[in-house]
């Protein structure tokens, strides 16, 4: 297993990947992208810090890589939507660093109320200014806080202590979850308009990019201070620029910039009522050992195939919800493999029904196994549970979920319906207690079969002779049949057979099966 390590990460998480079975690990950090993409060709995990760019580029030269570790919170240095459509998982460590960037910013906000960075430059100089540097007390002041998530929460705890009074804005905030922070549950303008003091803690995204502009900083108090501890862009840092010499905000303390490392031109830095950190927050010993400890074990999980947490471009089910829907994973990846085997022609529509109590639970990771069965038939190892849904919009299928209460016969019941230019298969599976997994129908015939290994299904003219036809030519060929479901409607009419085969079925068989007279379809299954 090739891991390279391109960014500064903690000693204590490399050895946790030189510790894992058949493990190579290279450290290279300060790569250009160039030498990344040399260097990564051969690796199958990566993991960085903040610094390196993980760009289109560096993944499509990436043949083998399985997955991305961020020893952090913040993804926005890797292409996600180009790791997910290449099946890479993304892995970060979002708990880790909380307690040193709210700590950080704490810092940044006490730092900002008494000028210590300018009084101690002042110092320095030669001067005993003690006119210049008059402060103001965090206590009975207001605090807005945009982001309410892991470090916005510990900001506006720290902040309480300090006797100010704190107004929350983000949209997962709930009123009672407010009121147990002892928060005020606020509006974007009610918080940046009541606020001496606004600190952001949002991710970086399309609705957070300039969340402070030059509109947002005129409906602000005069003499606002602002802390952006959290990602470059989501302030404007030119209006920012702007306000502070304009004098509309009185001070303020960035940590992360829409360009690092910060041009030495960047308008900041020319200001004296600011304080810049070179993207420090998470920067202390206890951070760094925990995220990197963290995101090498979930790493090490992956490739060993040992069940992982915190991907972030895969859905997260908790211990609970996974011990309920694991055994229906399985089942799910059963059935669009043997579909994706069964159904011949151009497919346009895919519908997964789930009836019975399973359609209560978040099913869209079942969906995701029965893609992922379905393209492996395709694509190989080259589909995943990560990939399948790109896969399936790349090549043009609509993909339907159909969720039932109640299951007619079966508690459970999990249908996959596809539809192709040679007409509509449909296959079902359920679980039976102390039994496992079963296909309980192909095609609208009730069958009872497991799904497992290799199989021979066959839709035919319900007829004398047909089975022991069959049957010889299987024998002829040295394949022993196992077991036997045969579902029909009516005497005459259509059959199914599913066959369940102690070894593969050879083509030369398979072909000569297929053209016995009332054989409609024929098909050599390996699930
Ligand atoms: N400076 C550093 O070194 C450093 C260290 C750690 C984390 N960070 C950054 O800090 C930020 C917060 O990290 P976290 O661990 O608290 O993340 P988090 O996911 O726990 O919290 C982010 C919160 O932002 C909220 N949010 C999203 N869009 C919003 C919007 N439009 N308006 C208001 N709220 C919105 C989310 O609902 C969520 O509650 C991230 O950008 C992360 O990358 C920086
Ligand atoms: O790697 C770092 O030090 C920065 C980490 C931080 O920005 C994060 O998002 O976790």
């Amino acid at each position: 297993m090739k891991i390279l390590v391109a960014d500064d990460i903690s000693q204590f998480g490399i050895e946790k990947l030189q510790n894992l079975p058949d493990s190579q690990v290279r450290v290279r950090t300060g790569m250009s992208e160039a030498e990344l993409m040399e260097e990564i060709a051969d690796t199958e995990a990566l993991l960085v810090r903040s610094q390196t760019k993980v760009t289109a580029a560096v993944l499509e030269a990436a043949k083998h890589l399985k997955v991305i570790g961020r020893a952090g919170v913040g993804v926005d240095n890797i292409d996600v939507p180009a790791a997910t459509r290449r099946g890479i998982v993304v892995i970060n460590a979002p708990d880790g660093n909380t307690i040193s960037a709210a700590e950080h910013t704490f810092a940044m906000l006490i730092t900002l109320s008494r000028h210590i960075p300018q009084a101690d430059r002042s110092i320095r100089e030669g001067r005993w200014d003690r006119k210049s540097f008059v402060g103001v007390e965090l206590r009975g002041k207001t605090l807005a806080v945009l982001g309410t998530g892991r470090i916005g929460t510990e900001v506006a705890k720290r902040a309480k202590v300090f006797g100010m009074t704190v107004m929350g804005y983000d949209p997962y905030l709930t009123e009672a979850r407010a009121k147990e922070l002892g928060i005020i549950h606020a509006t974007f303008d009610e918080a940046i308009e009541a606020a001496d003091f606004i600190t952001v803690h949002t991710p970086l995204t399309k609705e957070t990019r300039h969340l402070l502009n030059a509109q947002a900083f005129a409906r602000m108090k005069d003499g606002v201070r602002i802390i952006n501890c959290a990602r470059g862009g989501i302030i404007d840092e030119e209006a920012l620029a702007e306000a502070l010499q304009a004098g509309k905000v009185a001070g303020a303390a960035i940590d992360v910039f829409e360009q690092e490392p910060i041009p030495a031109d960047h308008p900041l830095i020319a200001l004296k009522n600011v304080v810049l950190t070179p993207h420090l927050g998470a920067s202390t010993v206890e951070a760094q050992e925990n995220v990197a400890i963290d995101v090498a074990e979930q790493v090490g999980y992956l490739l060993q195939g040992l069940p992982f947490k915190n991907a972030v471009n895969l859905p997260s089910l908790s211990g609970e919800q996974k011990a309920i829907l694991q055994p229906y994973l399985a089942l799910g990846e059963q059935l669009g493999l043997l579909a994706g085997q069964w159904v011949g022609g151009a497919v346009s529509e895919v519908e997964i029904g789930f009836a019975g109590p399973i359609a209560e639970h978040d099913i869209s990771y079942v969906t995701r196994t029965v893609l992922k069965g379905w393209f492996s038939v395709k694509y190989g190892d080259d589909a995943n549970y990560v990939n399948a849904p790109f896969l399936a919009e790349q090549t043009g299928i609509t993909v339907r979920e159909v969720k039932q209460p109640r299951g007619k016969v079966f508690t459970n019941l999990l249908t996959l319906t596809v539809k192709s230019d040679q007409g509509e298969h449909r296959v079902a599976g359920t679980l039976y207690n102390g039994f496992g997994p079963r296909i309980v129908e192909i095609d609208g015939y009730t069958v009872d079969a497991a799904p497992q290994g290799n199989m021979l299904m066959t839709r035919h003219v319900d007829k004398p002779g047909m089975i022991g036809k069959i049957g010889s030519l299987l024998g002829d060929a040295g394949v022993n049949i196992a077991a036997m479901q045969v579902g029909r409607r009516e005497t005459g009419g259509e059959a199914v057979m599913v066959l369940s085969v102690d070894k593969a079925i050879p083509e030369a068989v398979l072909t000569e099966i297929s053209k016995m007279d009332g054989i409609v379809l024929a098909r050599a299954i390996d699930l």
